[in-house]
């Protein structure tokens, strides 16, 4: 993977684009805030020098310039309080266009990838990257950022105010400062810098588990399992513990370390007021090393305050930088790649010459030396055990992947060589498992072609049998189904399938066990929208029921990535082999279905 050149952070400027100036014009207000959220105290202070002043000299009216240091103090204070106002709205407006941002190109990048590239990177695991990750630099970009420029000032105004006031006081402030930065960097450097990495993958990990064991929550409720069956998941749980606990274990002496250190000022400033004290004489001397304590007493918390903010901040900075260089990761994923002199086929012929094909981080052959052709108009079937190869060969047509060697070739040209849209045109693919989008019958039927009249998408559905569907459904084709809409069987949801392909009106069609789920009624249906579907395209069909392949032009049998047996039905069941024991496994069920029936109509 190419390295980043640039850190996370111009990465995270540049996804906000011109808006990243409203993150600097933030982060500029709130050291500004932070300057200004000091100087109260400094009034406070002139207030109880001028009271005490007054005091001393037994006319309390001497202290006329009280009311005027309280007002500034309050106007300093509520200064401060406005421009972290201003702030904040900057650095969040900045905050927000750059989580959309990062999530849109994640997006449309995400779209240009190989559908091979879902296969190894689960649904959970590319959600939580896209939307988690950008929502956590939202966060950090909108509060944390503008947080550490204030808390970067901080020791810069402290080290003026040494000088304003007592610089031996001063020091004493500064030197819990100084040590509990020591304890942060053993909080977030050396291993622990690593860390956020780590667990931001044990956190996607069990993310992607967590959604597969929901996927798989019907089978844990119907043969009464528990959690522990899904292993994965439970390794999940206890890996991101591991960590979690890890850390949190690693941080126990340098935390306490800083707590103590920042909360413990007094154990310095105490003793060395009393130690200045005792080298003074004089009212007025002892008055001013008593209004310096005052001081310091005062300003102490606000040091500790501010260390606690760079602490969290620090923590969030890691896991933001983290989060850009996970967006970045997908961003860095080779999208298909696009002829650079496109050719257009010249028919809707299939030639599969001397294809291998491994998945991508497996040594093992999915598909060794396969070849085959399928001349316009003809059908071609797919049989043999499962895991022997034929949907690796099918998902090669409309380049989900690639082959490694040989080649897959449409009217003559290179899948390779043919323009995406093109291709994409060329071939409809009608997948095990059907996917409906959260929206109405008529847009998931349209997404095979959005310019598609109402009238068109109605004939479609039609010709694929839906009709019994729609006219079930509260609102015909309006109804919203998929995630949350109305229920369809695995069989009517096929239907609907076939309906966008036949809509779609491909030259290809690629039918990948598209009776798997189907019940008797739906299968005949199913049948008959298939026939309709396949008039004059060439097709590749893959199928474990028989009946439905017998008469296709030519018969392939895989076995373990390797055409064992070709030919006609009648060719293959004469030739006594794999297909021909198959088929007779297969009469035998027919048969046996049969003679059921016929007890219970008995
Ligand atoms: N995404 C993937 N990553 C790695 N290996 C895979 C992937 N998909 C399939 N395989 C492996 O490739 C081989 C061929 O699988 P394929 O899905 O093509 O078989 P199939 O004949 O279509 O099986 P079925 O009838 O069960 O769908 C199998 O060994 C399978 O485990």
């Amino acid at each position: 993977m190419e390295k980043q050149k640039n850190g996370e952070l111009s990465r995270m400027f540049g996804y906000a684009g011109k808006f990243h100036v409203l993150t600097v014009l933030g982060c500029v207000l709130s050291g500004i805030s932070t300057i200004l959220s000091m100087l109260p105290f400094v009034c406070i202070w002139l207030v109880i020098r001028d009271l005490i002043q007054a005091f001393a000299a037994g006319d309390i009216s001497l202290a006329t310039g009280s009311a005027h240091y309280a007002w500034m103090a309050v106007v300093f204070a509520a200064a401060s309080i406005l421009i972290y106002y201003i702030a904040l709205n900057c650095t969040h407006l900045a905050a927000f266009r750059t989580a959309t941002n990062m999530r849109k190109s994640a997006i449309h990048h995400i779209v240009t990838l190989p559908l091979g590239y879902f296969s190894q990177n689960a649904s959970g695991r590319l959600r939580n990257i896209i939307d988690d990750n950008a929502g956590l630099t939202e966060g950090f970009l909108a509060h944390q950022l503008p947080d550490l420029t204030g808390a970067a000032v901080m020791p810069v105004a402290v080290i003026i105010l040494i000088f304003l006031f007592d610089w031996r006081l001063g020091i004493c402030c500064l030197i819990p400062m100084g040590i509990s930065v020591i304890f942060l960097k053993q909080m977030m450097g050396g291993d622990n810098a690593q860390f956020m990495g780590k667990y931001m993958t044990a956190l996607e990990t069990m993310n992607k588990e967590a959604v597969e064991y929901i996927r798989g929550i019907p089978v844990v409720k119907v043969f009464q399992q528990t959690i522990y069956s899904f292993k994965n998941f439970h390794a999940a749980i206890e890996e991101y513990e591991k960590f979690a606990s890890g850390y949190a274990l690693k941080c126990r002496i340098p935390l306490t370390g800083f707590t103590v250190t920042l909360n413990g000022t007094f154990v310095l400033l105490i003793p060395v007021a009393m130690f200045i004290l005792s080298g003074v004489s004089g009212q007025a001397a002892y008055e001013n090393v008593v209004l310096d304590f005052l001081f310091y007493s005062l300003f102490t918390p606000v040091c500790a305050t501010m260390m606690n903010r760079i602490m969290f901040a620090s923590e969030q900075l890691m896991a933001a930088k983290s989060a850009v260089s996970r967006v970045d990761e997908i961003l860095q994923e080779k999208p298909l790649k696009e002829p650079e002199h496109p050719l257009i086929p010249a028919d809707a012929s299939i030639v599969f010459s001397d294809v291998s094909f491994a998945y991508p981080g497996t040594k093992e052959k999915a598909l060794d030396h396969i070849s085959f052709e399928v001349p316009t108009g003809k059908t071609v079937a797919l049989v043999g055990a499962s895991g022997s190869g034929k949907s690796t060969a099918a998902s090669l047509i409309p380049r989900f992947y690639d082959v490694q060697s040989g080649s897959v070739t449409i009217g003559g040209v290179d899948v390779r060589n043919i323009e995406k849209q093109e291709l994409m045109k060329r071939v409809a693919f009608v997948f095990q498992n059907t996917c409906l989008f959260k929206d109405t019958l008529l847009n998931n039927i349209k997404a095979a072609r959005p310019d598609a009249t109402r009238e068109e998408v109605l004939k479609a559905a039609d010709e694929a049998q839906c009709k019994d569907i729609i006219d079930r459904l509260p609102d015909g084709l309006d109804t919203l189904v998929g995630t949350g809409g109305t229920y369809l069987s695995g069989g009517e949801n096929q239907r609907i399938a076939l309906a966008r392909a036949i809509l779609k009106d491909a030259p290809i069609i690629v039918l990948d066990e598209a009776t798997a789920f189907a019940d008797a009624e739906n299968e005949h249906q199913i049948q008959l929208a298939f026939e309709r579907l396949t008039q004059n395209k060439t097709v590749m069909m893959i199928a474990h029921r028989l009946s439905t392949i017998q008469d296709a032009d030519l018969i392939l049998v895989f076995k373990e990535g390797q055409i064992a047996e070709r030919g006609t039905h009648e060719e293959l069941v004469a030739l006594n082999g794999i297909y021909s024991s198959m088929w007779k496994d297969y009469q035998t069920s027919i048969a046996w279905k049969v003679g059921k029936e016929d007890e219970q109509h008995d």
